[in-house]
Parts: structure tokens; sequence; C-alpha cells
């Protein structure tokens, strides 16, 4: 037998309305019994079935002449009739292609004839067969096909009232477990769920939606929903309802306030969509109705909380503001400041570095904070590398442990100088130094070079006090000189003596020989002077050709004057030439003898200028003691 070809996508609900006809009550089948009996009869066949067919299998919901109540779908003749949807007839199986080998033909029923007509459901679809079966072949005429038609149709009408009420049945339970699904969901829900009419009037309401606007669902049904909303939100309400009905849209949902029956207000988050009838017709609104009060009041809280916030933050940014300026302003003094300050250092480093002076600050520790370019000319040390030098370092030891006592003092806050060498690029350098005390620990070091202010302070000092011409101490000198001698004088042994010496004729010699020669003639005498003397007295020039000599420590004065005396007579006697010049220089000398009783010096010079004048009267060339 050649198998029938059956589509792999055969309709599954062709499976759902076999297995409902399956489960038929027994009455059923015995209608359809009545139909193969009549048919087999009808056609004078001995076998007449109605089969149902699926992919698998074939069952006989009705079977004349055969015990068989199930084949497999694939030794199945109906299925070929199903597949060409329309009466089979097979006249003859044993020389049909399609069925001279099955086995049912060449054995078992032995079957030489089929006819078949295929049995539709209420959608068309093929569900098997109403078929006659003969062990003899047979002519099948157009009209017996025809006849066949009948029979099944009536079977399929059979089949199609038990679709229906199969139908009818399922629809029925659907509904009652949708409702029963609806009517749970409606009391149960967690949820406020309203059935409202078009005019506002509520139609159902669940608990939930009660216990939220406190009414009772009689005294809800008995309200509209508009005597419950709010003034400020009814006009937005039934705006979004005019929308929903007029198809504009199918859904809206809003947040609303509705008066609870205590007259408080209920916020909430109200969803509202349109039931229509099966025909279109607008019939009710369904609304889902969410308390979101508390929300809300969290909601105004933030906002509150918000504004609080907003308004904090514009205060203390106003504040901040106001520290800001402050600040800016702060900074923009010190910025000045530090300009200032930084000219300052600039005109204080070009100040500093143009004094002819060294100016330097070491701190606490006696390292070099800051020196002049002064250092740097003198001693060949810029800034950098003294900064990485202490005092001590830079002076030498043996000048630190002297100026160690000053530097205390400096640390202590007190200003002070002194003088000390140092040595340079130069040679040695004569140094005044000033040690200032810093405004907060260490000291600047403000040193001069004083060594040609010495020089010429001593080169002054000399010239005050000696006489140009012939280097002898002058009348300034002499004078301190003869008041230190007199002090240094007691009554008790006397010890000095004071010469007022008068060269005899000068003014005939400038005269004779000239100024020149004059001043030579002094020059010689004033060695010649101080030569006598030696170390124990002290020669001076008071004026022009006049000389004084002190003579000190006398142990025996009147010999050791007249000594004295004679010895510069003795050596101008052996003065026979001054410049080439043959010459003879005498002197007159009038001596004064002090012996600490109280004579001032004044008063002693003057004894000794009348002794020179005696000896001057008494023919010059000699000495007169007073
Ligand atoms: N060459 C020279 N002459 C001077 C200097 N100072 C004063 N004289 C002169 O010294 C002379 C002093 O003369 P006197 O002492 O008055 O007279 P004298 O000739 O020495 O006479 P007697 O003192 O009486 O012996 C004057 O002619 C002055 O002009 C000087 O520095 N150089």
């Amino acid at each position: 037998m050649i198998e029938p070809c059956r589509s792999a996508n055969e309709p599954l609900h062709q499976r759902a309305v076999v297995d409902s006809l399956l489960i038929l009550d027994k009455n059923a089948q015995g209608k359809l019994d009545r139909i193969t009996r009549l048919a087999a009869s009808y056609f004078g066949v001995p076998v007449a079935l109605v089969s149902l067919i699926d992919r698998e299998r074939q069952w006989f919901l009705s079977s004349f002449g055969l015990e068989v109540q199930e084949t497999s779908s694939k030794d199945s003749f109906c299925v070929h009739a199903i597949l060409q949807k329309d009466t089979l007839v097979v006249p003859d199986t044993a020389s049909d292609a399609r069925f001279s080998a099955h086995p049912q033909v060449t054995g078992g029923l032995g079957i030489g004839f089929y006819a078949g007509q295929p049995l539709l459901s209420l959608a068309g679809v093929p569900l098997g067969t109403l078929c006659i079966l003969d062990q003899q072949s047979r002519t099948f005429s157009a009209e017996q096909v025809a006849d066949l038609r009948d029979f099944a149709a009536i079977v399929e009408e059979y089949l199609h009232g038990i679709e229906r009420s199969i139908y009818t049945e399922s629809l029925k339970s659907d509904l009652e477990r949708t409702e029963a699904l609806f009517e749970q969901t409606f009391s149960q829900a967690a949820v406020g769920m309203a059935l409202v009419s078009l005019k506002g009037q509520w139609l159902r309401v669940n608990p939930r939606l009660c216990e939220m606007l406190g009414y009772s669902e009689q005294e809800l049904l008995e309200r509209t929903f508009q005597e419950i909303t709010h003034p400020d939100d009814l006009d937005k309400d039934l705006g979004v309802l005019r929308r929903l009905l007029a198809n504009e849209i199918s859904t809206c949902s809003m947040e609303k306030r509705y008066f609870r029956s205590d007259g408080a207000i209920v916020w909430v988050q109200l969803t509202v969509s349109l039931n229509r009838l099966p025909e279109g017709t607008h019939h009710h609104f369904i609304s889902v109705v969410v308390d979101i009060t508390e929300r809300k009041v969290a909601e105004n809280n933030l906002r509150t909380l918000q504004h609080e916030l907003e308004d904090r933050v514009i205060l203390r940014t106003q504040e901040l503001n106001v520290v800001v300026n402050k600040l800016n302003l702060e900074i923009e003094n010190r910025v000045s400041a530090q300009h200032q300050l930084n000219a300052e250092k600039e005109r204080l480093r070009a100040i500093t570095d143009n004094m002819p002076a060294l100016i330097s600050q070491v701190g606490p520790d006696e390292i070099y904070q800051f020196a002049n370019s002064a250092y740097q000319r003198w001693f060949g040390l810029d800034e950098a590398s003294l900064k990485k030098m202490t005092l001590r370092q830079f002076v030498g030891e043996s000048a630190y442990l002297e100026a160690k006592p000053m530097i205390e003092q400096a640390l202590q806050g007190k200003s002070v100088c002194f003088e000390h060498e140092l040595q340079a690029l130069s040679g040695k350098l004569l140094i005044h130094t000033t040690l200032v005390p810093g405004e907060t620990q260490g000291f600047y070091i403000l040193s001069m070079d004083i060594s040609e202010l010495k020089r010429l302070q001593r080169r002054l000092e000399y010239d005050a006090s000696h006489d140009m011409l012939t280097g002898l101490p002058n009348r300034r000198a002499f004078l301190s000189q003869l008041a230190l001698s007199m002090e240094e004088c007691t009554n008790t042994k006397p010890s000095m003596a004071l010469l007022f010496i008068d060269l005899d004729g000068f003014k005939q010699i400038n005269d004779t020989f000239g100024h020149d020669f004059g001043d030579a003639v002094l020059k010689t005498f004033a060695k010649l002077l101080n030569g006598c003397i030696r170390n124990q007295g002290f020669v001076a020039r008071l004026a022009g050709d006049e000389f004084t000599a002190i003579l000190w420590h006398l142990t025996e004065p009147q010999a050791e004057v007249e000594r004295y005396c004679k010895e510069i007579f003795m050596q101008l006697a052996e003065l026979h030439s001054i410049a080439e010049r043959q010459i003879t220089i005498s002197v007159s000398i009038g001596v004064a003898m002090y012996s600490g009783d109280g004579t001032t010096a004044k008063e002693l010079l003057r004894q000794a200028d009348t002794a020179m004048y005696r000896a001057k009267l008494a023919g010059k060339g000699r000495y007169f003691i007073y």
C-alpha cells in the first residue's frame, strides 16, 4: 500500500475537535450507529464506518459491520479521502496501486471496494470520513456518490451540533472562570477599582475604594464621581473623559483629589479606560484608583524641604559671597602688599648692592640669609654660596672668636659696633661692623671698610699734633703732654723740667740765606734736639724758631738738666754746615723746674720763657734755670 502523504502543519484545532468528539456520550454514538447501519443497507455493503483521523490514529465513532475500534492512520483508506478533500471511490482495490498491497486487501478483511466522503468541521477542517467497504469490487455511480455525500452531510450536521455544544460549553466555562477571576480581583485588589457610568455614577466599587474614600459601598453607589471630586480637579477630569469618549485616547491616567466622607482630601492616581460593547458603543468607564496621599504628603514635605534648602543655599550663597568678596579684597590687598614688598625688596636690594659696604642678615643659627653684592666684589662670594655658610665659616675661626661676645649681644637684642680685620681679595681690610638685632631672631650685619678712613684719621691726628716742617709735636701736642707730665709729678719728688729753647739771630739767617735755608736750619736743629733727649723726654716746636723740651723722671733734676743743655750746645758746636753751607748756630735755653707744688702749666711756661729771655739778655748761647 502506498501511504498517504500528510502535511506536517495539519491544523492543531483538528486534533482538539477530534479529541472532543471522542469523549461524546454514548447516546450520541447511538445516533451515528443508525446512520452507518442505514448507509450499509442503502448501498448494500457489509461495512459502513464514521471515522475520525489525526496524525497517528484512526478511530471509528460508529462502525457497522466491523468490530475494530481503532487503527493506525497510515493503514487508513480514509486519510486518502481527506487528503484529496473530495469523495474517494476505489472500485477495485486489487487493481489500485495505492491499496493493492494493503494487508486488509490482500488478507484480513479482504477489502475489495472503498468509497469515503470527507467529514468537515464547522471551520471546514477535515475530521474523518463516512465510508463504506465491500469485500467485492463493484462499480459506484455518480448518483451513489451523491447519495454518499448526503449521508455524510447528515453525519456532518450531527457532528457540527456536537461541535457547537462543545464550543458553547467551553465559552460558558471560560466566562464563568473570567467572571470569578474578575470578582476575585475586584474584591481583593489592593487598589481601588470601579465601574462608572458614562454620566459619572458609580456602578460597581470594590472594598479598597470604599475604604479609601470612607464610604460604604451603598453610599458610594448613590453618588457620582463629580460629587466627591475636588472642584479644582474636576475640569481636568471631565476633559480627559471627553477625549476618551471621542476615541482620541484609549486610556488616561491623572493625579486628582477626592473628598472622603469625613471631608478629608485623598490624593489618588486615577487610571481610566472605556468599556465598549461588542458592537462598539460605549458602555461604562473602568477606573483603577491608587491612594497616593502619603506620596503626595512626602512630596509636599520634600518640596517644603527643598524650598527650605534652596532658601538656605541662597542665604549661605549670599554669606559666602560676602566672605568671598572679603577674601578677594584681602587677596587684592595682600597681592598689592606683596607687590609693594617685592618693590621694596628690589629697591632695598638695589640700594644695598650699590652700597660700598657689606650688608647681610644671619639667622639665629648664624647662617647667612641675605647678602648684598659687596660680598661678591670684596671676597668673590655670591649670595647663594653665603647662604650655605655660617658666620664662623666666613670670617674664620680667630676672627669669629674675637667677635663672639658682640655676636652674643646682638643675638640678645642689643645693637653693637666693633672694628676688626678681614682678609679680602684686595688685601687685609680694617672693617667697622655694626650688628643690629633682627625683628624676629638673628641679626643684620653692616660692615664698612674703614682702612682709608683710619689712615686719614691717623694723618689728621698727626697733622693736628705735629709741626709740618720739622715733624716734631706742635704747640698743641706740647701743651697736652705738659699737662700730662705735670699730673704725673708729686710735690714730694720733683722730677720734671721744662726747657724753652729759641734760636739766636734766626731772622738774620733767614734774611741772609733765604727762607728755605731757614727751614733747613729749623729741621736740622729739630733733629738734633730730638736726638739729645733720647727717651727721657719730649721735644716740640712751639712756633717760628721756638722749641720746648720736657725732661721727666729726673732723679737729679739740676744735674740732668745741665747735662742735657750742655749736650745741645756741644752738638751745635760740632755742627759746621747745613745744606752745604758753612754756618754756626746757637740757642738760648730757659729752664723751669717742676716739683708738683701746684704751679700751673701756664706759669711753668712763663717761668721757662722768662729764664730763656734772661739767657738772651745775658748774651745768648747759654741756658738759665729759673
Ligand atoms: N725760615 C723760616 N723763618 C721763620 C719761620 N717762622 C718764623 N721765622 C722767622 O724767624 C725769625 C724769628 O726772629 P726773632 O726770633 O724775632 O729774632 P732773632 O733774629 O732770632 O733774634 P733773637 O731771638 O733775639 O736772637 C723771624 O724773622 C721770622 O720771620 C719759619 O718757619 N721758617
